[in-house]
């Protein structure tokens, strides 16, 4: 069995200097490889993509979308990327940079794996369309395009693999904006926010999301974990945290469950951030070693690693 690593050093989908670029060197400087080994992978890592080459001397913006061509021609590099290995039966592992990379990442996993399926783990529906997004940070918004739901966008003629609404399923949302609360009911979407992960305790939560996207649990999985899902004091160091997340074993138990289905094909572990402490003094060496740690043992799990 060979794993993929893609490092994906990205920010261009948000807007902040918080070294979410920085998150894939860190995660790979602690170990990530001989972590796999350890669990009799064969690792193919694809080196850190030098995707800040590909930003356009010129971007304006596009609406409210900010640096849509340097988004759209990192994602489509990213979607190349994912596909060049699970076309030889890898599982891609995508290693982030900010949730904008999952435009990328789940095309690429659609063109090898047309009848996938997507389970989101974050406090955000990234759903937002041009339209209906406030910030303009595309990191926001890839759901929408994966969905067909986001129009015309010059440059995202590429996005052409189509998810259908009834093969994504959140874990962990707690801060949709209306306009994403409207897009989730037209479409019917499945999401489980932390009211369902408290009402009825994660594991229900899992069953309840991989019932509704992959019944028979014969389709291949996507897995995009935003650790921003994870609660602050679990994962501090990343771009929009949110209180009221999930704990340390709520993020474990969704990664050991997606790996006892058996058909995991291709995860993304996204917007690890690793600021400069003159910018943000508040998180210090400890959060940025916590969010990097949790990030690799949810990796693990991913793939294979328990606890007995
Ligand atoms: N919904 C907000 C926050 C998005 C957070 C993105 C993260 O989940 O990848 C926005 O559209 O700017
Ligand atoms: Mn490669
Ligand atoms: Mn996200
Ligand atoms: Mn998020």
């Amino acid at each position: 069995k060979k794993v993929g690593i893609i490092g994906c050093p990205f920010n261009g989908g948000q807007h902040r200097n918080i070294g979410v670029e920085k998150g894939p060197k860190k995660l790979m400087e602690f170990g990530l490889i001989e972590q796999l080994e350890e669990l009799e992978w064969g690792v193919e890592f694809d080196g850190h993509h030098k995707l800040n080459e590909l930003r356009p001397a010129e971007d304006p913006n596009i609406g409210k979308l900010k640096k849509p061509l340097y988004v759209s021609r990192v994602a489509e590099t990213v979607s190349k990327a994912v596909e060049s290995h699970l076309k030889r039966k890898q599982v891609a592992l995508t290693l982030g940079g900010d949730h904008s990379l999952a435009l990328g990442t789940v095309s690429g996993t659609l063109s090898v794996y047309p009848d996938a399926c997507l389970i989101w783990v974050d406090a955000h529906a990234d759903i937002n369309t041009p339209e209906t997004t406030k910030s303009g940070n595309l990191h926001g918004c890839p759901v929408s395009f994966l969905l067909g739901i986001a129009g015309k966008v010059p440059g995202f003629e590429w996005v052409n693999k189509i998810l259908s609404p009834d093969r994504i399923a959140y874990i962990g949302l707690r801060d949709v904006e209306t306009s994403e609360k409207k897009i989730l009911k037209q479409l019917g979407i499945k999401a489980f926010s932390m009211h369902e992960v408290d009402k009825y305790g994660i594991g229900k939560v899992v069953e309840m999301a991989l019932d509704a996207v992959n019944p028979g649990r014969t389709r291949p999985i996507h897995l995009s974990f935003d650790v921003d899902a994870l609660d602050p004091t679990v994962a501090p160091s990343t771009g929009t945290p949110v209180r009221g997340g999930l704990t340390f074993r709520e993020g474990h138990y969704i990664c050991e469950a997606i790996h006892e289905t058996g058909c995991l094909v291709s995860v993304d572990m996204m917007e690890v951030a690793v600021p400069d402490h003159e910018i943000y003094p508040d998180i210090d060496d400890s959060q940025v070693f916590a969010t990097v740690t949790v990030g690799l043992s949810l990796i693990r799990c991913c793939l294979g690693e328990t606890l007995l």
